[in-house]
């Protein structure tokens, strides 16, 4: 008999996008790409492609939980990461799961809209997300519109962004980092990271595409990932910032619309290590 291999676990909880480029679909791709094994629980079913979501059809709740619940019983994940999770009571309902099973390492992808304007979470989850899936993650990883949503903050200055980053750290997440791919148009795009103590922004070269679709998704997976491998928090996310920097900037020709990332560019483009 062959000998068996361990290998670390990432869990995904986030809706399926029928094109392949975000949700449960970018996050296995990424879990595949870093080498940990992936595992989805469905939250809904999205109708879309590169050109929007035409359809959005929600899971059963008691289907979300009996997901939860199977792999509670049986495949411990190392990491998770949440991305659509539809409503305030599928937020709550993942919240209690999480916590039953001592479930650690909680990436939480506070996903509101798709990129063409569909709206992924209702209004009333807002207040939801903010006091049952804050005070879980360990990374928080809102975009400018979501992070302004999450905290009233208008940002549209560097210091309205810090203003933000600290609002999510006291409403319990142990690190946040507030994404700038809808911060300006410059030469480069940085991230805000805070820790509760330093904010550092993590700056790359802005690619010029239209090809975006999923570039969260995968960023928050990446960090799930990395997180299911053992790394330190800080180190996550620089390799996660490196992991969708070469998957945007090595872009692939698919769909007619906001077209999909390359998540098989990190393993096979020359790349610095970390
Ligand atoms: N044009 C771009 N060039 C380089 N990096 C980008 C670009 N657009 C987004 N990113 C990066 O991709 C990640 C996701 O960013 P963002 O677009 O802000 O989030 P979302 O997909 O949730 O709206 C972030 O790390 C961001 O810096
Ligand atoms: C099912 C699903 N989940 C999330 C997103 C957001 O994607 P992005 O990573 O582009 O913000 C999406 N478009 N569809």
């Amino acid at each position: 008999m062959g000998k068996l291999i361990k290998v670390s676990k990432a869990l995904t909880i986030a809706g399926s996008d029928s094109g392949g480029g975000a949700g449960i679909q970018a996050d296995l791709k990424t879990f595949q790409e870093l080498g940990v094994y992936g595992m989805s629980v469905l939250t809904a079913v999205t109708a879309q492609n590169t050109t929007g979501v035409q359809g959005i059809f929600p899971v059963p709740i008691e289907g979300l939980e009996a997901q939860l619940a199977s792999i509670g019983a049986d495949l411990t994940p190392d990491a998770i990461k949440t991305g659509m999770l539809f409503s305030s009571e599928y937020i709550e309902r993942t919240a209690y799961m999480i916590k039953k099973f001592q479930w650690e390492n909680v990436v939480v992808d506070p996903v509101m809209i798709a990129k063409g304007g569909a709206t992924l979470l209702g209004e009333d989850a807002l207040q939801a997300m903010k006091t049952y899936m804050l005070p879980l993650a360990k990374i928080v990883t809102p975009n400018i519109p979501e992070a302004e949503a999450l905290t009233g903050i208008k940002i549209d200055s560097s210091e309205a962004r810090e203003e933000a980053a600290r609002v999510l750290y006291e409403a319990g997440a142990d690190h946040v980092v507030v994404k700038g791919g809808h911060f300006g148009n410059g030469e480069y795009v940085s991230d805000l990271v805070f820790n509760g103590i330093e904010m550092v922004e993590l700056t790359e070269k802005r690619i010029q595409t239209k090809n975006t679709h999923g570039t969260g998704c995968t960023f928050s997976a990446a960090l799930a990932a990395e997180l299911a491998s053992g790394k330190k928090t800080e180190n996550t996310i620089v390799s996660a910032k490196k992991y969708i920097q070469t998957a945007i900037e090595h872009g692939i020709d698919v769909g007619s619309g906001h077209g999909p990332v390359n998540h098989f560019a990190y393993r096979r483009v020359p790349h610095e290590q970390y």
